[in-house]
């Protein structure tokens, strides 16, 4: 099936005038709109709560905790979209990879795949085997209304690094190794990962979401030949096969200055932009027709409030002249995050960007 056939996703029409939406068609919006990456997530009491000896990928399962927890940072924060939430080892984790979260940790591998015969371990996704995430969807956009609903997944290149490592890496040296010293390994490995990514995009966007963000986090470890070689054609691959549905799709990573350009060229509707590159110099970057997400630095928000606003103010001034864009921190809301400050930034964002 070519993108174009690709069935229409259930979209809400109450969705489409969401300020969110506009901006990532850079349409005009009656204010700039907000959300945060891990928005959902330990900086809420009332998410450790309902979180209280249920393990993270159990809870990723369970539809009635899922729509209470996307919805609880909408409710307490006015942001301007939920975030799914799940986790990027999700869908490895429902075609039968060996996996957990471990708290503190992140993801661990049981058995890293070294070898080609380790490919073995990933098999197609098939909306069954996440038929969870259809009946959260269904519970959620109901809930939601007029607000959007982001859908995401992990991009090949850092849902390999942990499969390859067979958890977090400050080096990602065994996958490099692969990368450089078994190229057609890697490909074959980036490409089964890319089919895994775009089913469980699919079954996300079929359900109801209006957006999909794929998180390639960890990208910015790769020089740009290298993201070019090696990376950015199974990312593209995954953007190319959701483009029919017509919802927008977000790219982003961490570190990724020097890749702007490239992870836009690989389809992208919006980019994400981190803190380090002003968002003027990122538009410049990314060139015409794209939209851009970003980038307060997430720890700006342990300061007081009067700094917070300085440098929100900031980011604002270097996105004034951009055609679409949606506020957010440069990276998740760190888990010892004042709640507050949060709700106070989208009020902040909201009132100094009404037109
Ligand atoms: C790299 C990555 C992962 N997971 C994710 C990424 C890409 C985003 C990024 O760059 O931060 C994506 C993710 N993970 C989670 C969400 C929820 C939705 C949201 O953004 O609000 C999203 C979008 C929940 C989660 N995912 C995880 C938690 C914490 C587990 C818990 O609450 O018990 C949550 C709320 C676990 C996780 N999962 C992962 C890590 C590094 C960790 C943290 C480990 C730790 O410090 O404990 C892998």
């Amino acid at each position: 099936m070519s993108a174009n056939d690709a069935p229409r996703a259930k979209q809400p029409s109450v969705t489409y005038d969401s300020a969110f939406l506009k901006a990532c068609r850079r349409e005009p919006v009656p204010h700039t709109p907000v959300w945060f990456m891990r928005q959902a997530g330990r900086s809420l009491p009332e998410y450790r709560k309902v979180r209280e000896g249920i393990p993270m990928l159990e809870s990723c399962m369970r539809p009635e905790l899922v729509t209470e927890i996307t919805l609880q940072p909408v409710r307490r924060h006015d942001v301007d979209a939920a975030i799914y939430f799940s986790d990027i080892v999700v869908p490895l984790k429902a075609i039968g990879v060996d996996l957990d979260i471990k708290p503190g940790v992140g993801p661990v591998v049981e058995r890293p795949i070294r070898t080609r015969a380790d490919l073995a371990q990933l098999r197609d996704l098939t909306p069954e085997d996440v038929s969870y995430v259809t009946e959260a969807i269904g519970l959620l956009t109901r809930e939601l209304g007029a607000t959007p609903l982001i859908g995401f997944a992990g991009a090949p290149f850092t849902l390999a690094s942990y499969l390859v490592e067979g958890g977090p890496s400050r080096t990602y040296e065994n996958a490099k190794a692969m990368m450089y010293g078994d190229p057609e390994l890697w490909a074959d490995l980036l490409d089964r990962l890319a089919d895994i990514t775009t089913a469980f995009l699919k079954v996300q966007i079929e359900a109801g979401a209006s957006a999909v963000q794929l998180f390639d986090s960890w990208a910015g470890a790769l020089a740009p030949v290298d993201y070019r070689r090696s990376v950015l054609p199974a990312s593209a691959k995954v953007f190319e096969a959701v483009a029919g549905y017509g919802v927008p799709r977000i790219h982003f990573g961490v570190g990724t200055g020097e890749l702007l350009s490239l992870m836009g060229e690989a389809g992208a509707d919006v980019v994400g932009v981190d803190w380090r590159v002003p968002m003027d110099e990122a538009v410049r970057r990314v060139g015409p027709g794209k939209a851009l997400q970003g980038n307060l630095d997430p720890t700006v928000l342990f300061a007081p409030t009067e700094a917070v606003e300085a440098k929100t103010r900031e980011v604002l001034d270097s996105a004034a002249d951009l055609e679409g864009h949606i506020f957010n921190l440069g990276h998740g809301v760190m888990p010892s995050t004042d709640p507050d400050a949060l709700t106070r930034l989208v009020e902040y964002v909201h009132t100094h960007t009404a037109r």
